[in-house]
């Protein structure tokens, strides 16, 4: 309905801790479709944003349009379930006792059904409902190369194989954008290739958009279509990437010489 408009758009976004100005009058958009990174040096602002643009933090100023709607002041909870904006923590989280069809299932579900499930006759339609979860629980299983692995619990499992977890979790509910803070932090070589496979076919066969908070400089400039960079709060310039890592402010402030 509104296919010319960006996916999201974030105007004048600003949130102060005290004296620190975390985020200074950030404007921001992202297409439909489209991979998007954030980088920038510690602490410039990146995860601030997110919570800002998430519904988890009161940004002080500025406001956000997730597909043509205005969601600025909505909870995190309302823009995941109604907006279908998903975000990551740094922290992977799993339900660490089931198993990882279970996780996925119960992701689904969590976004699927109310809180209130006492509705006359859910029990025939959710049983419907839940096998249609399963389907997808095993196709995005399958697509992020934990087949081999889905009946054992999650708490069993390495960190990066729990990162695809939580990751392919998020894909259940059909969401239109993933923002993601550090999806490849402290995982090796092999798991980052399987999560950058993941996110692609999630873009390009699930339709889903990302912006991707990402200190792996390689894997930005080979997953994302465009790059912004903060710089102490403030936005320092976006661009395509290989003209993002060239560009002489972003290293000195980020990628050094
Ligand atoms: N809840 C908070 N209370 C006080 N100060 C905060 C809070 N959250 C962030 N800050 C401050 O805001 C600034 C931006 O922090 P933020 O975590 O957003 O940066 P970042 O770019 O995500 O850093 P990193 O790459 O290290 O994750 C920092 O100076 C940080 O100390």
């Amino acid at each position: 309905m509104t296919s010319h408009l960006p996916l999201l758009e974030i105007k004048n976004l600003s949130k102060s801790y005290g004296a620190v100005k975390a985020v200074n009058d950030v404007s921001i958009h992202i297409d439909r479709g489209e991979i998007a990174g954030l980088i920038g040096p510690n602490g410039s602002g990146k995860s601030t944003f997110f919570d800002c643009s998430t519904g988890l933090a009161k940004p002080d100023t500025g406001t956000v349009v997730l597909d043509g709607q205005d969601i600025t002041g909505w909870s995190l909870n309302r823009i995941a379930r109604e907006g279908r904006m998903l975000r990551s923590f740094q922290k992977t989280v799993t339900f660490r006792s089931l198993d990882v069809e279970e996780n996925l299932v119960i992701a689904g579900q969590m976004f699927t059904f109310p809180s209130i499930t006492s509705t006359f006759g859910l029990g025939k339609m959710s049983r419907q409902r839940v096998g249609g979860l399963r389907e997808r629980a095993r196709d995005l299983i399958k697509m992020a190369g934990l087949w081999d692995v889905r009946h054992q619990p999650a708490g069993n499992l390495s960190g990066g194989q729990q990162k695809l977890i939580q990751f392919a979790s998020m894909l259940m509910p059909e969401p239109k954008l993933i923002l993601l803070d550090e999806p490849m932090a402290g995982i090796n070589p092999k798991i980052i290739e399987r999560v950058v496979d993941t996110i692609r076919y999630a873009n390009k066969s699930l339709g889903v958009s990302f912006l991707v908070i990402e200190h792996n400089i390689d894997v930005v400039t080979s997953i994302c279509q465009r790059v912004i960079v903060l710089d102490q709060g403030a936005k320092l310039v976006e661009g395509l990437p290989g003209d993002i890592i060239q560009d002489q402010r972003v290293r000195e402030a980020y990628l050094g010489g």
